[in-house]
């Protein structure tokens, strides 16, 4: 069967005769980021500077080159000049101990951030908040409990009796496991409505002097921001109001991991904060291993070669390199990935909070231009990638009309 009618036949498939969860909606999304904003042109003088390292100009040089590379045009941090003034131990000096203080500055933060993005999504929603029965928030950026979930439910005034479920360092996959989770309630609790905040001021636990040793730290001092998406998921067909817009609907989530990856991304939080590893490999990987995984996910589906072109794509933007190694293992054309590379242009690297920045960006994009092509975006793959290497896809189907709003 040519591509284009298979993939016909599979948006025909996940509209009359619905999965489990096709009914389940993405009703609002919402998006925050801390005020700092540092341009990445000026990052690399900014970083020296401050971290007192303007001596080290080979190591310098490398970072302006590896900023000139990423795709990166601004970033927004939880830190600012100010917050670090007489604080040594968490920019000047990783001999000192570090990780309690950076703790408690991101124990604060955290639902803050979360907060702002769900109070967006709130609004944009239309239902009051104590209308969200479950409450599922990821971040990378914290480690206790109670945890943000918690007083982001205070801060927010949802129903005491909210269901919470924390996920804690998921790395850059942290929103598609939300989601997924998310889906999967949604799916199974009639007349659920699942608020998802991820918050990630991760910066706050890796900010460190740069050295010689460690250049993967550099790719991401030169990749990662701060920021929090949140999103409301309810199944559709439960609804009794008529406020609910559906965005996308969530046909299928599924989790892979690359095999004999283990070492290629990592973080291990210790004494000073994050301990991160990036290999220089990690695009290679990518673009030889992503096809295949993604192609046996979605295989179940009927989805897997008919034709990577005529759906829309909404990639996790790790770095420049991996969106490039995506573009070429799934042979996209131009533009298919125009929205991750938006948000990497934007924000950075925000961790698990990034996807929904892209999914954001896609609504807006759609808004803004309706469909171009007919199958350009009816179905969908989220893809987010983080350390294992892990996998995350969730096929989505954009809801007829979104375009209108
Ligand atoms: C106000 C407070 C501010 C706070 C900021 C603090 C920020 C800290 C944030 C920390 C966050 C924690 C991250 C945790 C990571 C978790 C794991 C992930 O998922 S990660 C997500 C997955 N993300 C990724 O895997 C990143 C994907 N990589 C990329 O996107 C690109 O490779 C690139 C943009 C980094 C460079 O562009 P490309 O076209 O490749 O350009 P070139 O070939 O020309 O190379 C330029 C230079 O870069 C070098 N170099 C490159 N890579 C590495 C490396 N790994 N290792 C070492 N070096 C590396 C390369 O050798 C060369 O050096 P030189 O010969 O000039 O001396």
């Amino acid at each position: 069967m040519a591509a284009t009618a298979r993939l016909v036949s599979v948006l025909q498939e996940s509209q009359k005769a619905p999965r489990r969860n096709s009914s389940v909606a993405v009703l609002a999304i919402g998006t925050a980021n801390p005020a700092n904003c540092i341009l990445q042109e000026d990052y690399a003088d900014w970083y020296f500077r401050v971290t007192k390292s303007d001596h080290l100009t080979a190591l310098k040089n490398k970072m302006k080159r590896i900023c000139d590379k990423s795709g990166v045009k601004k970033r927004y941090f939880h830190y600012t000049e100010e917050t670090l003034a007489g604080r040594p131990e968490l920019f000047l000096d990783p001999t000192l101990p570090s990780l309690s203080a950076r703790l408690a500055i991101s124990a604060a933060a955290i639902p803050e951030l979360a907060a702002a993005a769900a109070a967006k999504a709130i609004a944009e929603w239309g239902r009051p908040a104590g209308d969200i029965t479950h409450l599922v928030v990821s971040t990378n950026s914290s480690a206790q409990a109670p945890g943000a979930d918690v007083r982001l439910a205070e801060l927010l005034g949802l129903r005491p009796t909210v269901q919470r479920t924390l996920l804690y360092l998921h790395g850059c996959f942290g929103g598609c496991s939300a989601l997924r989770l998310a889906m999967d309630i949604a799916g199974s609790n009639r007349g659920a409505r699942v608020l998802v905040a991820v918050a990630e001021a991760t910066t706050v636990l890796s900010f460190r002097p740069p050295v010689d040793a460690h250049p993967d730290a550099l790719v991401a001092a030169a990749l990662f921001g701060d920021g929090a998406g949140a999103v409301i998921i309810g199944d559709d067909d439960s609804t009794g109001t008529n406020v609910e817009r559906p965005i996308f609907y969530m046909v299928s989530a599924s989790q892979g991991t690359l095999p004999g990856t283990e070492d290629t991304l990592s973080m291990r939080l210790q004494e000073d904060g994050y301990d991160i590893g990036i290999s220089v490999k990690a695009p290679a990987i990518v673009r030889d291993n992503i096809e295949g995984c993604v192609a046996n996910m979605l295989a179940p589906l009927g989805l897997a070669g008919a034709g990577w072109n005529g759906l829309f794509w909404a990639v996790h933007p790790g770095g420049r390199a991996i969106l490039d190694s995506c573009q070429d293992a799934f042979a996209l054309g131009p533009g298919k990935l125009a929205a991750s590379r938006h948000v990497l242009s934007e924000y950075g690297n925000m961790y698990g909070a990034t996807i929904i920045f892209v999914m954001d960006e896609i609504r807006r994009r759609r808004q803004q231009d309706g469909e171009r092509k007919e199958l350009d975006g009816r179905l969908g793959v989220m893809l987010g990638l983080g350390p294992g290497i892990s996998v995350e896809t969730m096929v989505l189907r954009s809801a007829s009309g979104m375009e209108k709003k």
